[in-house]
């Protein structure tokens, strides 16, 4: 029997340690020094981030996290340890968990740290995103392979994939939002994703001619598009979109969060809470299934900003799914990723038949 002993990383993006100005500062400068985020020359990110961004943005972005902010702390934080500590307790004996965060605390050398200090030598990855960009999972991946890497002995190291259409995730999703839609008596579901720059969607394209080439770019997986960000926000909308019985002209899709004057993914969220209005909708749902953890952009952008938008423009209701967050089915669904990762990764039949983790009833 092999004494190999496994560890799992869940990797988040991070969050500021206080809602206070300066933390905020702090977190924004490692966030957007990254070149996968801010993909820029590095004399125009220094002038971008020291004279505009950081300046203007930290006291802004201070404020709005003040208004999310929880006794126990930021709620993307609280919500990942909770994950953590569910999972942690389905894989007990069989790896050793450690929740680490892209940017700010847990830091992922700390978090390596104390998987190795525990014997482990072998790790698997989990990005907590269901689409893959640079930006987010690719970042995480790149920070990982570099703090895994430094010592001497590099371990084996294995990443779960994005899951973005992994039936675990998408019922899991549906099952929460469910009830939530019925007690709203939602008559529109909004998909509202986190946004990338289009200039990151073009450069995943290895071909250069699909990603936003035409209006139906991202309608289906192909070949072409597969590891398009776009792409896979859609994807993951119409398989919730099937899950929750919804008619085509009941959902739609949009995408947040911009940052700066460059084109970001379209449709823009802003501009589409009050077309629903205008076109009628009343009572509007908004989920938002890249993010695995309620944050500052669901809970501030969405369900603060966004609500008082939408019924400035003469909707009646906006209620926000909440997220993932540490709910059961979600940390079933984690477990079952990894298990399935890890049996993807080795070719023994009897890994191959890992159990899948059975499904909750209910
Ligand atoms: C869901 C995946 C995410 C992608 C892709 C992503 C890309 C991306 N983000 C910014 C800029 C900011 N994002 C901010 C917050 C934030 N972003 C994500 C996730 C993705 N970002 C999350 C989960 C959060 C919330 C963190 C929290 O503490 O709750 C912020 C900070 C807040 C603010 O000032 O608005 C910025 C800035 C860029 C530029 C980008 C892709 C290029
Ligand atoms: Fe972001
Ligand atoms: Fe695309």
């Amino acid at each position: 029997m092999s004494s190999t002993r496994k560890g799992l990383l869940l990797v988040n993006l991070g969050t500021p340690d206080a809602p206070e100005t300066g933390a905020v500062r702090r977190y924004l400068r490692e966030f957007l020094s990254d070149p996968r985020v801010l993909d820029i020359h590095p004399v125009g990110r220094w002038f971008l981030l020291n004279l505009i961004i950081l300046p203007f943005r930290s006291p802004k972005s201070a404020h709005a996290y003040r208004t999310i902010w929880t006794e126990r702390g930021s709620p993307l934080m609280v919500y990942s340890r909770g994950l953590a500590e569910a999972v942690a307790e389905r894989l007990a004996g069989e790896y050793e968990v450690e929740l680490a965060m892209r940017y700010g605390n847990p830091s992922l050398p700390d978090a390596v740290a104390r998987l190795r200090a525990r014997g482990v030598s072998d790790f698997t990855v989990m990005p907590l995103y269901p689409q893959e960009a640079p930006s987010s999972s690719g970042s995480s991946l790149a920070r990982t392979y570099e703090v895994l890497s430094e010592p001497w002995d590099v371990p084996n190291v294995r990443a779960v994939p994005a899951f973005y259409d992994h039936p675990a995730f998408l019922d899991a999703f549906a099952r929460v939002a469910r009830p939530v839609i019925t007690e709203a008596r939602a008559d529109h579901v909004l998909f509202s994703f986190h946004g990338v720059p289009e200039r990151h969607v073009r450069r995943t394209d290895a071909s250069g001619r699909h990603c936003l080439a035409s209006g139906g770019c991202c309608d289906a997986i192909t070949d072409a598009n597969r590891h398009c960000y776009r792409a896979q926000c859609f994807a993951t909308a119409r398989e919730l979109a099937k899950r929750l019985g919804l008619e085509p002209q009941g959902w739609s899709v949009s995408f947040q969060s911009r940052l700066g004057r460059t084109p970001w993914v379209k449709p823009y969220t802003d501009f589409v809470l009050p077309e629903l209005a205008a076109r009628g909708v009343k009572r509007l749902a908004v989920m938002c299934p890249a993010f695995v953890s309620d944050c500052l952009e669901t809970l501030e952008e969405v369900a603060l900003r966004g609500r008082d938008q939408f019924l400035a423009s003469g909707g009646e209701s906006l209620t926000l799914v909440p997220s993932l967050n540490a709910d059961p089915a979600w940390a079933d669904a984690v477990v079952r990723l990894v298990r399935e990762s890890e049996a993807a990764a080795t070719s023994s039949p009897a890994a191959a038949a890992a159990p899948a983790v059975p499904d909750r009833p209910g």
